[in-house]
């Protein structure tokens, strides 16, 4: 899919998320099930050419399988990672204080619902009409047949498909709840968001990503937003390759090593007054323009497996979120104050707990 194909797949959702919205009617509702279903249709389509309707009961398994995992894995779980004589604990001590059983049934539960994926394109491959990312593997897998040293493989593509799949619609949906909870903590921003959307796009027509440089505010707010959640707490887990000395510190080869994303994020050496949600930290002088942090920013990780969907994300996250200031005001329910308390950590995921909140749609 190309970046014009993605950006018109994104509006799709954008416009079906808009709709889902009003259903509700002003309603006072938890984050809805469609802020998962909109992410997972954006990968689900590259990678599988498989579009849900926002209210489908067929995601079901797949969104009680991540909430189970993610109310079970807690900082606790990662200790095997770094202690690894944890791991010679008898069973039933390490599903006791890791959740190790619920992983493992998450582990399978999602094998089987990829393989079926998988199974069912190989079926229907046509090498004439490839149609997404699984039948373009087919294609270098039969290509590859018969040499014993191709990484082409089933086992690879099963791999690489339940890969994209975690990394790439619960950490957008996740994001997705973070921009509600913002609008709804900071309605002087969502006001000047919507002023400066008003300005520009007509209410008939989706912000496009053409609007940008016109949206700086819009912009700035989802890059701040980045900051400020640090939703991906610490990064990916790296081994050192050799030994090391890093300001004085000695890491030997083979030591595990992982970035805390929300220490960078909240050091006051790269940020004045870290802990303050600013969205005008990325704007120029004048306002008017978006300026990209240049040093200190970590959301994406960095370096050579730096996040393979950065730009998809950063699509996702600007035009997702214009979709909603342009059509709602986002709105606590009366008598409800949020603050910092209702930020939760689950697993490694910092997201804001599950709270009722009106969308109002805007005239
Ligand atoms: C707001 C959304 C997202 C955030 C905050 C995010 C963040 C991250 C982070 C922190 C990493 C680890 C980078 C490192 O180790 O240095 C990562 C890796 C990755 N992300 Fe994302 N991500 C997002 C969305 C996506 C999307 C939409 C995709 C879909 C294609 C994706 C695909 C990946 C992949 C494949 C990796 C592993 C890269 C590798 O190991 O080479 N991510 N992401």
């Amino acid at each position: 899919m190309g970046k014009d194909h993605l950006e018109e797949a994104i509006n799709i959702e954008g416009k079906a998320l808009v709709e889902d919205l009003k259903k509700y009617g002003g309603e006072a509702i938890n984050f809805p099930d469609s802020f998962r279903t909109v992410a997972l249709n954006i990968i689900w389509q590259m990678v599988a050419s498989t579009r849900y309707d926002l209210r489908s009961k067929e995601v079901e398994t797949i969104y009680r399988l991540t909430n189970e995992f993610r109310e079970t894995f807690s900082v606790l779980s990662l200790l095997p990672v770094f202690i690894p004589a944890l791991d010679h604990l008898p069973k039933s001590v390490k599903n006791y204080l890791f959740g190790d059983d619920i992983f493992d049934r998450f582990v399978e539960e999602m094998k089987v619902i990829v393989n079926e994926t998988v199974d069912k394109h190989l079926e229907d491959y046509n090498p004439d009409n490839p149609r997404d990312l699984i039948d373009e593997y087919i294609k270098d897998m039969r290509a590859s047949e018969g040499d014993n040293n191709s990484l082409f493989r089933k086992g690879a593509l099963n791999q690489i498909v339940n890969d994209l799949f975690g990394a790439g619609s619960d950490t957008v949906s996740h994001m997705l709840r973070w921009m509600a909870y913002l609008l709804a903590r900071y309605p002087e921003y969502a006001k000047r968001m919507q002023q400066e959307i008003d300005a520009v796009v007509p209410r008939d027509r989706m912000v496009s990503l053409d609007d940008k440089p016109s949206l700086p505010l819009v912009e700035a707010f989802t890059v701040e937003a980045l900051r400020y959640s640090s939703m991906v707490v610490y990064n990916v887990q790296r081994s050192a390759h050799r030994d090391a000395t890093i300001k004085g510190y000695f890491i030997p080869k083979g030591t595990l090593v992982q970035v805390a994303n929300y220490s960078i994020h909240h050091n006051p050496r790269y940020w004045d007054d870290p802990h303050k949600f600013y969205p005008e930290r990325f704007l120029d002088e004048s306002a008017t323009k978006y300026t990209a942090p240049n040093i200190g920013f970590f959301a994406f990780g960095s370096g050579r497996r730096q996040c393979a969907g950065e730009l998809l994300a950063r699509m996702e996250l600007f035009l997702f979120t214009a979709a909603i200031i342009q059509h709602f005001d986002v709105i606590p329910p009366k008598g409800v104050v949020l603050s910092q308390k209702d930020i939760l950590n689950l697993g490694g995921v910092r997201t804001p707990a599950d709270n009722k909140l009106i969308y109002r749609a805007r005239n």
